[in-house]
């Protein structure tokens, strides 16, 4: 198909970093990201393009079958156009080698990472086409919205650097193609960290468009939680969790219930001092986190939670959330019942179990219009929904 198609675009793909900051299992472009790996959303990107482009993969030495199986399922039948390549030990290297597989007809090439796998279309075409405007090499770029220190080796500060006149560079990176590669065979090995410095250092002029907030680089976990964020998914690190608790009144005048005590209402009855939000809310966080319920963690058998307050459960089941790397997000709780009158002490209730959680917790209180044991007063009930991260 091909040499059929005149085509004057090439798309570089690097993807053949480790992914070291991020520290996943797989190399970083063979990481999944709602259900894509971060190549295969690279290529889907480029892909849209409304015009053809040849489309050049760089993958480790050990991927470059799952390269090949991505760009299969994203571009069906356009194999002469996508290729995949060896990659190098560092990212210039990797450019080098996916420049020796573009094809003769191609007069601008693209450089784009895999990593910013979100990327939109536009951004593709919007470079490609200054480049063909003005024969420059074109990089587009954001503004620096942080002021910058220039700092020693101990993190003391030397200098400030003009935040006005500095821009953060993105990807893709074009070129003119015969002046890329001449850059790249002048630079040899080099540290260059990106192709515009290449180009630049064999004399090439380059000039920024603007970039897209959304084409930043997946280089960190923080990262990737992100662009879990920006497709509008939970990302895999987050967890949801249910907790019912039920309790009976009982005769003593000594309640207590969602961490306070109400003088002249009638104590919950229980092993313990039968705060059901306080159970729900430690059901909730431990189902979250994968950790069973409160019985199975905190048994009735032992002592030592014989007439143990809510705190005690809900500080405990922090600290096992800690202990398995978990941290609360939030926690939601309802009570259900007639009694006591929970709407006046509601802001105090959310405060005492929001410093125990460490997180935010909301109360809630209904009725169940006289039905069932709470309508008749028999005692109380809660449900509570939590979710936590793993860190
Ligand atoms: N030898 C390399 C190194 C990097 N890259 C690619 O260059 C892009 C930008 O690099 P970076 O985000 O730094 O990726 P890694 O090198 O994989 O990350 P790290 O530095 O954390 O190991 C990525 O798409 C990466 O796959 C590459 O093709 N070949
Ligand atoms: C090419 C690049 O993404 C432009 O910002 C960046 O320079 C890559 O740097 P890294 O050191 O490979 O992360």
């Amino acid at each position: 198909m091909s040499g059929d198609l005149h085509i004057s675009t090439a798309v570089i793909v690097v993807a053949a970093g480790s992914g070291t900051r991020l520290g996943a299992a797989l190399p970083k472009a063979f990481v999944d990201l709602a259900g894509q790996t971060l190549l295969e959303r690279s290529l889907r990107s480029i892909i849209l393009l409304p015009y053809p482009v040849q489309v050049v993969v760089v993958a480790p030495a050990d991927f470059v079958a799952d390269a090949e199986a991505i760009a299969h399922k994203v571009a069906p039948g356009l194999e002469e156009l996508v290729s995949v390549v060896n990659g190098g030990t560092t990212r210039h290297d990797s450019v080098a080698a996916g420049l020796a597989a573009v094809q003769s007809s191609v007069e601008v090439v693209l450089v784009h990472d895999a990593a910013r796998a979100l990327t939109p279309t536009t951004l593709f075409a919007d470079v490609d086409m200054a480049v063909q405007a003005t024969g420059a090499g074109i990089v587009p770029a954001l503004p620096v919205v942080d002021s910058l220190k220039q700092v020693d080796v101990t993190g003391g500060v030397l200098g400030i650097a003009d935040r006005d006149q500095l821009r953060a560079a993105q990807t893709p990176q074009g070129f003119p193609r015969a002046e890329l590669e001449a850059a790249y065979a002048a630079a040899g090995s080099s540290d260059y960290t990106d192709d515009a410095a290449v180009f630049a250092a064999n004399g090439g002029a380059v000039t920024t468009i603007p970039g897209d907030e959304v084409a930043f680089k997946i280089t960190t976990a923080w990262d990737l939680n992100r662009a879990h964020q920006v497709l509008g998914g939970i990302p895999d690190t987050h967890r949801v969790g249910t907790g019912i608790d039920v309790h009976a009144f009982g005769e003593a005048e000594n309640l207590w219930l969602a961490g306070l005590h109400w003088p002249g209402e009638k104590e919950l009855s229980g092993h313990s001092d039968g705060d059901a939000v306080a159970h729900a809310i430690c059901d909730a966080l431990l189902s979250a986190a994968g950790l069973g319920d409160i019985g199975s963690r905190f048994g009735t058998a032992d002592p030592a939670y014989a007439d143990a307050s809510g705190e005690v459960f809900v500080r405990g089941t922090i600290e096992l959330l800690a202990a398995s790397g978990f941290e609360p997000i939030n926690v939601s709780v309802q009570l259900i019942g007639n009694k006591p009158r929970f709407s006046p002490r509601r802001e105090e209730a959310q405060a005492v179990l929001t410093e125990w959680v460490g997180a935010p917790v909301s109360v809630s209180a209904t009725t169940t219009d006289g039905l069932g044991f709470t309508g008749r007063g028999e005692g109380v009930a809660a449900i509570a929904t939590a979710l936590v991260r793993q860190r």
